[in-house]
């Protein structure tokens, strides 16, 4: 290496070793930038970037050293330096309320990329990292750490100092918050950690060159923020230094005080179980799951093991077999089909009351039916999913418990999403075959169908909870906020209230079925018209709002209303009825139509009277049977963004 090689490499190196810091205040909706980086670091920055033309950034955020497979994270370094960052933080500002408006509509086209205006590396003050994206938050020791090159501010005049300092090496590696070696430190008075500043700043006076300031104070309260920062399409979790003022706190105490602002309502450093279905989705699961939800559940402070399904039905026995001590989240990096598996696998456990009242089981989307994130996370996206698990509100959601002749005496088995027959089921089931497509191929199943008009003869019993739309509606209004605290969208804040109520537990009574199948069908049931029966063209139950991203079948749907959903449509209905029926199923407001049946139920029977047909069982193929269905109240935990399904405007269709 030659000899200017070698010392562009030292400057480079000195140079990512710098930090440069904006001050903050804590505000009620996050973290505020109050003033840019020191004037005179950001010049000397500059002049220093203008002579290195291939090290010529300073990164504010390049230490990722604490992120585990932080690769990806690094993978736009280039980008990463102040003036980014700076850009970043007013682009997040913007976003708040940008990704509360897109996770709306659950799509996954965000409007992160907005055009940044370059700041010329100061942060834009008056702009809010809100304390839905903070991640994790550690207090700096400065007294521990040499990488740095800053200044230190004292607020305690009697403690200004006049002469000249040209610059104080400081390391800023930092402890963890939390970490027993920071705790002594943190338990010292302001006083004493200004003292120790001050002390430190004149042992480390570099060899004279520059002046004395008195207008410079000592501050202890730098804070390194890992944030979830939107980038293109996704949220990725990078960190920012600021030096955070506070009349009553100082540096652990900040600390805490931004996580627990961070974390309301929810649980922080979930011990996670991530089952990836390597063949979900178009059959890049792990590839999606490891690039977009591992770094984030890693910044925040989440412990993760990984476990792959070999085998159709694998993730049951896993489910089954599982340490549940070890875990409190169970998170399926996969479609629909996963959930169904570990629900029906805990469903069977000897130890099912523990299991169902330790475990949270939620999906990070990485299959192709996604439907349990769209209702629960707001999105099928798998980095905004993940941020969603780490923010949200453990909730208690119903379950359907199905039984039919071939299974039920040995163990009934659960559905938490739906339940179907015609039109839908043989299009999810059907078109297996074409699973490269992704999504597309159910749409494609259900337009063949319609096209031909099929109808699905069958019987069916029901018991009404809300039989006409106009009792739906009635229904829906009363418990659409059952329970819930208010949810402050602008802010993108989880919630507003302090008390969440705890997750009750559950006991054996609550799987107790009050309509056993070999009972036979109760009195006060009520069986369907067969003009409507005999030409079934879509029967289809269900407990959350969306059946598929762009699908808002259920638009009623609520997580604890102790019914199901059930949507019945004519297959005699006209195919020029029909496309605009099922062009609405976006906005769901299909369920309008006169053609189509809508009633909130407690529980139902349905006797195919054909044979060459399925019934399709959150995504999975069931048998050709009378299937008899009940809903099990407030039986599984999962994690609903807000406490609640994602929105779906059913009080304004
Ligand atoms: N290693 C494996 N080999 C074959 N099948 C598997 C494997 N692992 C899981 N499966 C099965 O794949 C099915 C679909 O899984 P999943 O829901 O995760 O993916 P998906 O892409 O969303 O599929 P779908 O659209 O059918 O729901 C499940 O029934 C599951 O049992």
């Amino acid at each position: 290496m030659d000899f200017s090689s070698k010392t562009l490499k030292k400057k480079s190196s000195k140079l990512r070793k710098e930090r440069i810091y904006s001050k903050a205040i804590l505000i009620d909706t996050g973290i505020l930038i109050t003033a840019q980086p020191d004037s005179d670091s950001l010049k000397s920055t500059d002049s220093r970037r203008s002579h290195s033309h291939t090290h010529s950034r300073t990164s504010l955020s390049d230490n990722h050293e604490d992120l585990i497979n932080s690769s990806n994270l690094d993978d736009d370094d280039d980008n990463d330096d102040i003036f980014e960052t700076a850009s970043l933080i007013s682009c997040v500002t913007c976003l708040s309320d940008t990704f509360s408006k897109t996770s709306n509509t659950t799509t996954t086209t965000t409007t992160t990329d907005l055009p940044y205006t370059s700041l010329k590396g100061k942060f834009p003050t008056n702009t809010v990292i809100p304390y839905g994206r903070i991640l994790h938050a550690k207090f700096i020791d400065r007294n521990r750490d040499s990488n740095m090159v800053g200044k230190i501010r004292t607020k305690s005049s009697s403690r200004k100092l006049r002469g000249s300092i040209a610059s104080i090496d400081l390391n800023l590696s930092g402890v963890e918050s939390n970490g027993s070696s920071n705790e002594s430190f943190a338990r010292r008075s302001s006083i004493e950690l200004k003292d120790y500043a001050v002390n430190r700043r004149l042992s480390n006076v570099s060899i004279g060159h520059s002046i004395f300031d008195d207008d410079y104070e000592s501050s202890t309260n730098l804070i390194e923020i890992t944030f979830a920062k939107p980038r293109r399409h996704d949220v990725v979790a990078k960190k920012l230094l600021l030096d955070i003022d506070d009349s009553l706190l100082v540096g652990n105490g900040i600390v805490q005080e931004i996580l627990e602002r961070s974390y309301r309502g929810t649980k922080r450093k979930r011990k996670i179980l991530v089952i990836i279905n390597p063949y979900g989705g178009k059959g890049n699961a792990k590839k999606l799951f490891m690039t977009k939800c591992y770094p984030l559940l890693i910044a925040s402070r989440c412990t993760v093991d990984l476990a792959y399904t070999k085998f159709s039905g694998h993730a049951i026995t896993l489910a089954e077999a599982l340490d549940i001590n070890k875990y409190d989240t169970i998170a399926c990096a996969s479609g629909d089909g996963i959930p169904y598996e570990v629900i029906n696998g805990l469903y069977r456990r000897k130890d099912r009351v523990e299991a169902f009242n330790k475990l949270t089981i939620t999906q990070l989307p990485c299959g192709s039916g996604n439907a349990m994130s769209v209702s629960c996370h707001w999105t099928d996206n798998p980095s905004y999913a993940t941020l969603s698990l780490v923010k949200s509100t453990e909730t208690r959601i119903d379950i359907m418990c199905c039984s039919q002749p071939s299974y039920y005496n040995e163990h009934p088995r659960l559905s938490f999403l739906s339940q179907t027959y015609g039109v839908i089921a043989e299009s999810d089931i059907n078109t297996e075959f074409i699973r490269w497509l992704g999504a597309a191929r159910f749409e494609i199943g259900v337009a063949f169908n319609i096209l031909q008009r099929k109808k699905y003869p069958c019987d069916i019993y029901v018991k009404y909870a809300a039989k006409t739309k106009n009792d739906v509606k009635t229904h829906y209004m009363n418990y659409k906020n059952n329970g819930l605290p208010p949810f402050d969208i602008e802010t993108d804040n989880i919630y507003c209230a302090d008390d969440i109520p705890e997750v009750e537990m559950i006991s054996e009574e609550n799987f107790k079925l009050r309509y056993p199948f070999s009972e036979g069908i109760p009195d006060d049931w009520e069986k369907l018209d067969s003009s409507v029966t005999d030409n079934i063209g879509i029967f289809y139950t269900g407990k959350m709002p969306y059946i598929a991203a762009d699908t808002k079948f259920f638009p009623a749907a609520l997580p604890s209303d102790g019914v199901m959903e059930m949507v019945i449509t004519d297959g005699r209905t006209a195919v020029s009825r029909m496309v605009p029926i099922l062009l609405a199923l976006d906005k769901g407001t299909h369920i309008q139509q006169p053609e189509v049946l809508h009633s909130k139920i407690l529980a139902y029977k349905i006797v195919p009277k054909i044979k060459n047909t399925v019934f399709a069982v959150d995504g999975e193929k069931f048998p050709l049977e009378p299937l008899q269905v009940e809903v099990l109240p407030r039986l599984c935990k999962t994690l609903l963004r807000n406490g609640r399904f994602v929105e779906t405007e059913f009080d304004t269709i």
